[in-house]
């Protein structure tokens, strides 16, 4: 079986996938980790000098190799489900159980505040109430793909360990 994880940008996908991964032994991957290595560049990188639709055409591409992986978890991006029918691969794909890290705008926004500079998309947002009302709306635009996931788990003013043992108890 692979495990993928969803959610917006600052949900704990990638925190929360390795430490997952490490608990049940298996494999672990992040999706963005896998794009740079691949592609010799950060996010950042690739979103400058190529820009976002090139970034996209890719990450559907390293999408569709790790789905091909077993007793794998696999940290998304946060936009991977929401591009080039990605949601509907993982449905369809063979022993896949999706995972959405539901988590509020006050903490998303909290999180992401320090966090922009590796995020091309909010990187230029230094104004703490801009960048809330741009992740509210990017995030009701979100939500049609993320809640199509298997399994929701609420993050806010959870310890990872509590997650990790919620997701285990949702899965098995
Ligand atoms: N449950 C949590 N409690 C406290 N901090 C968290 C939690 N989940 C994530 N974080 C922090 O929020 C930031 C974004 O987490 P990250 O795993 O990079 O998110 P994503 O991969 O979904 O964008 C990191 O600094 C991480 O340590
Ligand atoms: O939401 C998005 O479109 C993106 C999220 C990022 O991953 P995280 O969700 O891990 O920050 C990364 O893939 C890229 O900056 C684009
Ligand atoms: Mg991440």
């Amino acid at each position: 079986m692979n495990i993928v994880l969803i959610g917006y940008m600052g949900s704990g996908k990638s925190l929360i996938g390795s430490a997952l991964a490490s608990i049940l032994e298996f494999d672990y991957i992040d999706l963005d980790d896998y794009i740079e290595n691949q592609e010799k560049k950060t996010i950042s990188e690739i979103f400058d000098d190529k820009g976002e639709i090139y970034f996209r055409k890719q990450e559907h591409t390293y999408l569709k190799d790790v789905l091909q992986k077993n007793d794998t978890v696999i940290s998304l991006g946060g936009g991977t489900p929401c591009f080039a029918g990605n949601m509907d691969l993982i449905i369809e794909a063979e022993k896949v159980k999706s995972i959405y890290l539901q988590t509020s705008l006050e903490e998303l926004t909290h999180r992401l505040l320090s966090e922009r500079s590796k995020r091309p998309l909010i990187a230029h947002l230094t104004n703490e109430d801009d960048l809330k009302d741009f992740i509210r709306k990017h995030l009701f635009e979100r939500s049609f793909y993320y809640n199509q996931s298997d399994i929701k788990v609420q993050t806010d003013q959870k310890t990872v360990e509590t997650i990790v043992t919620e997701i285990r108890s949702k899965l098995f």
